[in-house]
């Protein structure tokens, strides 16, 4: 006898519904970014709403020893300030032998990394791509499209977030909107005519 079907339709909405629905309940904590906040973007603009949000992330977490894994949720939405796409601050782990994993649940953006030797580069963020982010590396997310970019990530709970110092002018690339499509500025150290040190090291020696 042909066994009965249980088929149950879903829309793309209802999962993502869904999917929304998994950050409900106890030991939630909420982080918004707003223009107003965004002290990290290369520009300001006077035109935007300070109060409009940039980013919000989400984070279910489970009790913070070693071994726990928090589950988090980032919406990052489309915009610009002047031609650079929103994105999120960028941090590292304290802990750095702690990695993460994030998936793509929709939109397109690009994720960057940075590691301690000043290496940077970014991998394509799209509907159901996974991305590894190994430990002791940093991390900004960037949207590129006109929708909202949605995340969901896997951290260690012993991982810990440690904010970059933007004065320190790490995070050397940054992605930018040419005439419709994202064009990388890598921003290089300026370059040393040996003048000043020339300069410093005869004074030592008139001193010697
Ligand atoms: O850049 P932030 O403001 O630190 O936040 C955005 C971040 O949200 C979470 O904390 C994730 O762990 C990160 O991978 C993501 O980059």
């Amino acid at each position: 006898m042909k066994q009965a079907e249980h088929k149950i339709p879903v829309t793309k909405a209802q999962l993502h519904q869904h999917w929304q629905q998994r950050m409900e309940g106890d030991n939630l904590t909420n982080k918004i970014v707003r223009i107003k906040d965004a002290d990290y973007f290369d520009t300001t603009d006077p035109n935007l709403d300070p109060e409009q949000i940039i980013y919000e992330v989400t984070l279910k977490e489970s009790s913070p020893e070693t071994g726990h894994l928090h589950w988090g949720h980032i919406i990052l939405n489309p915009g610009k300030i002047n031609d650079e796409y929103f994105m999120t601050r960028g941090h590292y782990h304290v802990n750095d032998h702690t990695e993460e994993y994030i998936l793509c649940m929709g939109g397109y953006g690009f994720l960057m990394y940075l590691d301690k030797d000043g290496n940077c580069w970014c991998e394509e963020m799209e509907e159901g791509s996974l991305h590894h982010i190994p430990a002791g590396v940093g991390r900004r997310i960037i949207n590129l499209d006109d929708q909202p970019l949605h995340l969901s990530f896997c951290v260690p709970a012993d991982s810990g977030t440690q904010e970059f110092d933007f004065e320190g002018g790490v995070f050397p690339c940054r992605i930018f909107d040419d005439n419709g499509e994202p064009a990388i500025r890598v921003d290089l150290p300026p370059v040393n005519d040996g003048e000043d040190e020339s300069a410093a090291e005869i004074e030592a020696l008139l001193k010697m």
